[in-house]
């Protein structure tokens, strides 16, 4: 086995954050050490990954301010400027915007108006950030466990593993920790296009852990279902509206529907921050459309005429009913989605909630 790739790291009072347009083939960290190296990370998905993003932007907001002279005036006015700023990076997954914001209600809520000291609450609010997504994701990973059985197939659609996040991934997570139970276990992870973060990351992570991974493309996962490969798909997500429908990468709502016509358990692995009850369906999640030549030139090689007309959505958004459950690290969510999610963030939230 080889080492984990370490997505994240604050260290030397920069954001170091590994390539993730490299691999798998060169492994490659970088310093951020400006908010618009960060901003630009997000964009061009050096970083990626709903969770991941967010630590990112936490951290980055940070830089933006950090060498900010002035009154406290002057200080709040530049945050929420840098805030807004971040926010134009990527629109789909709301834990950039959960994180920025949190970040921004630390200072407004700060007892100080000593700008040096604000800034100090702002590191450590982000470095919080950094930690809680770690805990959050061994919590999912014990939650989806509790669903899934030793000698199983599972089914994964991109990369929601440690490379979107802090540690574990959310979806990948129960793979991690089966593995350290000696579970005997396949995983099936679809390449992903048209960026392919299942061949080039969740292939990539599974394999250095010694997980039995199976690449396959998009297009074969009807087959592998059919044979009977698999019996759960387990998918991580960008933003899950308040009646449980969910944006995700897209080709995941094939996945659902597949899951679906097979009768296969379909589980979205969704940290808190994730739930946006402020979004009450999934149409009003904002999907990012992204470069064209994404689609048809990958890796530099054309694969279409160059002036043909592409659709190139980052997202698709999966409808509730498609869903079996939105495994939480606070809990497991059943339907009906609407009323259920609501008690997850109840004072007296229970472990299972719906079923
Ligand atoms: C736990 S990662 C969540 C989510 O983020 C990925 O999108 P992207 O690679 O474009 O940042 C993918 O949708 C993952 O499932």
């Amino acid at each position: 086995m080889n080492e984990a790739l370490n997505s994240i790291e604050w260290k030397n009072d920069a954001l170091v954050l590994l390539d993730q347009t490299t691999l798998p083939n060169e492994i490659r960290y970088e310093e951020n050490h400006t908010i618009e190296d960060v901003w630009d990370s997000i964009v061009v998905m050096k970083v990626r990954g709903a969770p991941a993003i967010g630590v990112a932007a936490a951290y980055g907001l940070y830089l933006g301010v950090r060498c900010h002279e002035g009154d406290y005036e002057s200080f709040m006015s530049l945050l929420k400027a840098k805030r807004d700023y971040l926010a134009g990076s990527r629109p789909t997954a709301v834990n950039l915007f959960w994180a920025i914001d949190r970040l921004v209600q630390k200072a407004v809520d700060a007892d100080t108006k000593d700008i040096e000291m604000l800034k100090a609450l702002l590191l450590e609010e982000a470095q919080l950030i950094h930690k809680e997504d770690e805990e959050i994701n061994r919590m999912i990973g014990e939650n989806l466990l509790t669903l899934l059985e030793d000698g199983q197939g599972f089914l994964t659609h991109c990369n929601a593993g440690a490379l979107a996040t802090a540690k574990y991934g959310t979806a990948t997570a129960p793979f991690y920790l089966a593995k350290e139970r000696g579970w005997n276990f396949k995983v099936y992870a679809d390449e992903t296009r048209p960026r392919l973060q299942g061949s080039t990351l969740t292939a990539l992570e599974l394999q250095r852990a010694g997980i039995d991974v199976t690449l396959i493309t998009d297009n074969m996962a009807a087959m592998v279902m059919s044979q009977g490969k698999v019996q759960a798909a387990i998918v991580g997500c960008d933003r899950v509206a308040a009646n449980g429908d969910t944006a995700n990468k897209i080709g995941t709502m094939g996945v659902a529907i597949l899951a679906k016509h097979f009768g296969i358990p379909f589980y979205v692995a969704a940290p808190t921050p994730t739930i946006d009850l402020a979004t009450p369906t999934g149409a009003e999640i904002p999907i990012e459309e992204r470069d064209t030549e994404e689609v048809t030139n990958r890796f530099g090689q054309w694969s279409a005429p160059k002036d043909v007309q592409v659709y190139n959505p980052a997202f698709d958004v999966t409808p509730a009913d498609l869903i079996t459950a939105i495994v939480t690290e606070k809990g497991i969510v059943y339907a009906p989605f609407e009323e259920n999610l609501k008690k997850l963030f109840a004072e007296d939230a229970q472990h299972v909630v719906g079923k």
